[in-house]
């Protein structure tokens, strides 16, 4: 069971305090997750009054939840020919210093792609997903192919690797990309930086689940209200 932290209504807290930054006319990054979930649909539920905002997906799931919420979308071609992504908003797995780890969803290849285009990246999350230094086990996209080199150097960089398979279905997850999934723990992340280097260096490695100096802010709903943190 979730703790007090940890609970739906801290996330929905922080999911609609950062869609309260969007204002009409904005291209909006939507994350994937539980917590990013309540800002899409609170976006949703702007666009109802009267919003002008078009939503940028970061997986099927997400676009899954817009086109429910009644949230436009755009492909991400067309946004960045209309402009750029004004805000993304998406949750994360653990928040240190300001770096994160994501990708509990399998969906961090593309939320890179689209967090980091943002002109302004939101992070949103409850308290359980905060500490002092990452050590959350890190997620890897690689392609199934290189899954025996990976692992091996996944190994050779001092990770434990563990391939993540579905609950409901027999054999491994696949990502919206086709691709496979590790779950590699590092233990204590000292330098998240010099990580992200040896695992974005990997053959074989599409994406990994280090978000380094990526955000700009991170909004972490609790039991009675919102901390907002700027970076
Ligand atoms: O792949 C999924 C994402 O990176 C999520 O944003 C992350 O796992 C956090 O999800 P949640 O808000 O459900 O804890």
């Amino acid at each position: 069971m979730k703790t007090e932290g940890g609970s739906d209504a801290a996330k929905r807290r922080a999911g609609e305090s950062a869609a309260d930054l969007v204002v009409d006319g904005d291209v909006v990054g939507l994350g994937t997750g539980s917590t990013a979930a309540h800002a899409i649909r609170a976006l949703g539920r702007e666009v109802d009054a009267g919003l002008d905002v078009h939503g940028v997906p970061t997986s099927f799931d997400a676009r899954r939840l817009a086109r429910e919420a009644g949230v436009p979308l755009l492909a991400l071609d067309e946004a960045m020919d209309a402009g750029g992504i004004d805000l993304a908003i998406d949750g994360a797995d653990q928040v240190a210093d300001g770096d994160l780890v994501k990708g509990g969803g399998a969906a961090h290849a593309r939320e890179k792609v689209v967090d980091a285009a943002a002109a302004r990246f939101v992070v949103v999350a409850d308290p359980s997903k905060e500490a002092d230094a990452l050590s959350h086990p890190v997620p890897v996209e690689l392609l199934p192919d290189a899954l025996p080199t990976v692992e091996a150097a996944l190994r050779a960089a001092g990770g434990e690797p563990a391939l993540r398979t579905a609950e409901r279905k027999d054999g491994p997850v696949v990502t919206d990309n086709g691709n496979l999934v590790v779950d590699c723990d590092f233990g204590r992340i000292d330098s998240p930086e010099a990580l992200a280097r040896t695992l974005s260096a990997t053959p074989g490695v599409v994406e990994h689940g280090l978000f380094v100096a990526l955000a700009d802010e991170v909004h972490v709903g609790t039991a009675d209200g919102v901390r907002v943190r700027e970076l």
